[in-house]
C-alpha cells in the first residue's frame, strides 16, 4: 500500500529495471527548471514499463510542455517511451498551486539527449519563497552531517522536553538509512491509518509521529532508495499525513548533507535547523558541512547540540573527555550560533532509548540536559518564525 515508485506491469521485472530507474534517477538529478534540479520539485514518480508518470510542483511561470518533451529526450535513449506528467504550479509567494491537465506521450524529437537541454537558469528557491504549513507554527530539522552521533536520540528527547515545556509536538522521523525513532518512542508495532488519502499520525506518548521506518515492507529496505525516489517518498510522508495543530514538528533528518538533505531543507517550510555533532574531529568537519548547507539554504541554524561531550565513569566517577574537548563550542563560536548544550556520554541515556522510554520520559538524571535544550530553542525560535499562510492546503 505504501509503495512510493511502483512498478506496474510486467510482474517479473526486467534484469536491466534497476539500471533504467537508475538512469531516470540521474536525469532528474540534472535537469533544472529555474536552477533548481528537477528531482527537487518530484512528489511522485512511477514507472510502468516503458512508460514513466510524475507528480510535479512546478514554478508559476515554467513550461510543462517544452519540460515533457526535454524530459522525453533525455530519456528516450533509456527505454522511455511516454512521459505523463501530472503538474501543480506552484505561485511565487503564497504557495497556493492550481493543477494543469494531464499530458501525455512526450516524444523525442532528437535522439540526442543533450541536443536541447537547456535549463532555464534563475536563482534556487528560497525558504522566504515556501508557504508556511497552516497547522505547524515551527518546524525544526535535526540534522547531523555524520550518522551515529546520537541526532535520533537527540530528537526524541529534545521533542520530550519540549512537550513537557507545555507544547504541542510531532516528530517525523526522515531517516531512510536508519528510521529508529518508533522503537526509541517504544511504538515500534505501530502502523499508521489512513484517511481520505491521508496518513493519520501513530501517538507516542502524547506527540503525532509519523516514520518512513513505519511504511517500509520487508522488501522495501531504506537504503535501496535513491536521489528522487527517497525525496519524493519523504515529501509525501510530509504533505499527505494530516498533522493536527502543532507549536512544533521536529524532523530527524537523514545523515548526511547530500542531494536528499538538500532537497528537503529546500522544500519544507523550516523554522530553523539543530545540528547534532560529537566533539570529534571527522564530526565536526561534517557539522560544518551541515551548518554551510543550511545557510545556503536560508534556513537558520539555531544551535549546536554536542553529543557524547564528557564521560563519567560509573565505577570510579572519573570524568573524562575522551572525544576531546570544547569542538562544540569551536563551531558555534565560528559561525555565530549558539551552543545548545551539551550532554555527556552516558550509558543511561542509550539504555533509556533502547527500552523506548527516553530520559525526559523517565525523568532521570539526564533529563533536565535536555529540557534546557529545548528552554534554549524556546527562546529564540519566535524570531525565526515563517508567517502564517491559512491558505495553503494538504
Ligand atoms: N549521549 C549518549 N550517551 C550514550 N549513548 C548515546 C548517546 N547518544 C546516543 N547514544 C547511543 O548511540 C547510538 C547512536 O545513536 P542515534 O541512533 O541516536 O544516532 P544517529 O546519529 O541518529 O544515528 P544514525 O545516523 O545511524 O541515524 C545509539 O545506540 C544511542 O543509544
Amino acid at each position: 500500500m505504501f509503495d512510493f515508485m511502483k512498478k506496474r506491469g510486467n510482474k517479473t521485472d526486467m534484469p536491466h529495471d534497476a539500471e533504467i530507474d537508475q538512469h531516470i534517477d540521474t536525469v532528474l538529478l540534472d535537469y533544472q527548471v529555474a536552477g533548481t534540479s528537477i528531482a527537487q520539485m518530484l512528489t511522485g514518480l512511477e514507472r510502468n514499463g516503458n512508460e514513466l508518470t510524475l507528480e510535479l510542483r512546478l514554478p508559476e511561470d515554467s513550461e510543462p510542455e517544452r519540460i515533457q518533451s526535454e524530459l522525453g529526450q533525455l530519456l528516450k535513449p533509456y527505454g522511455i517511451q511516454v512521459i505523463h506528467m501530472n503538474v501543480r504550479l506552484q505561485a511565487a509567494k503564497k504557495g497556493a498551486g492550481h493543477s494543469l491537465p494531464k499530458t501525455t506521450n512526450a516524444m523525442p524529437q532528437s535522439s540526442d539527449p543533450q541536443d536541447e537541454k537547456a535549463p532555464i537558469t534563475k536563482g534556487a528557491p528560497k525558504q522566504s519563497d515556501i508557504a508556511a504549513h497552516p497547522r505547524i507554527r515551527h518546524i525544526i530539522v535535526v540534522a547531523s552531517g555524520k550518522g551515529g552521533v546520537g541526532k535520533s536520540t537527540t530528537t526524541v528527547n529534545i521533542a520530550l522536553a519540549l512537550k513537557q515545556l507545555g507544547h504541542r509536538v510531532g516528530v517525523l522521523d526522515a531517516d531512510i538509512y536508519g528510521p529508529s525513532v518508533p522503537s526509541m518512542l517504544g511504538v515500534a508495532d505501530k502502523r499508521p491509518e489512513l484517511e481520505n488519502e491521508q496518513f493519520v499520525p501513530i501517538d507516542a506518548h502524547g506527540m503525532a509521529m509519523l516514520s518512513i521506518g513505519s511504511l517500509l515492507g520487508q522488501d522495501n529496505t531504506p537504503v535501496a532508495w535513491r536521489g528522487p525516489k527517497a525525496t519524493g517518498a519523504l515529501m509525501q510522508l510530509f504533505n499527505q499525513t494530516n498533522w493536527p495543530q502543532l507549536d512544533y514538528l521536529v524532523i530527524d533528518m537523514p545523515p548526511g548533507t547530500g542531494d536528499i538533505q538538500l532537497t528537503l531543507a529546500q522544500r519544507i517550510p523550516v523554522t530553523g535547523a539543530v545540528i547534532v555533532t560529537t566533539p570529534q574531529h571527522i564530526a565536526l568537519l561534517d557539522a560544518q558541512k551541515g551548518i554551510e548547507m543550511f545557510n545556503k539554504t536560508n534556513i537558520p541554524v539555531l544551535g549546536v547540540v554536542e553529543n557524547m561531550a564528557l564521560h563519567t565513569c560509573s565505577n570510579c566517577n572519573h570524568t573524562e573527555a575522551i572525544f576531546g574537548t570544547g569542538g562544540g563550542e569551536r563551531i558555534a563560536e565560528q559561525y555565530h550560533v549558539p551552543l545548545l548544550g551539551q550532554l555527556p556520554l552516558a550509558s543511561g541515556i542509550r539504555a533509556q532509548v533502547d527500552s523506548g522510554t527516553p530520559s525526559v520520559l523517565a525523568n532521570d538524571e539526564f533529563a533536565e540536559y535536555y529540557v534546557n535544550i529545548a528552554k534554549n530553542i524556546e527562546s529564540n525560535i519566535d524570531k525565526f518564525a515563517k508567517p502564517s499562510d491559512e491558505t495553503r492546503i494538504f
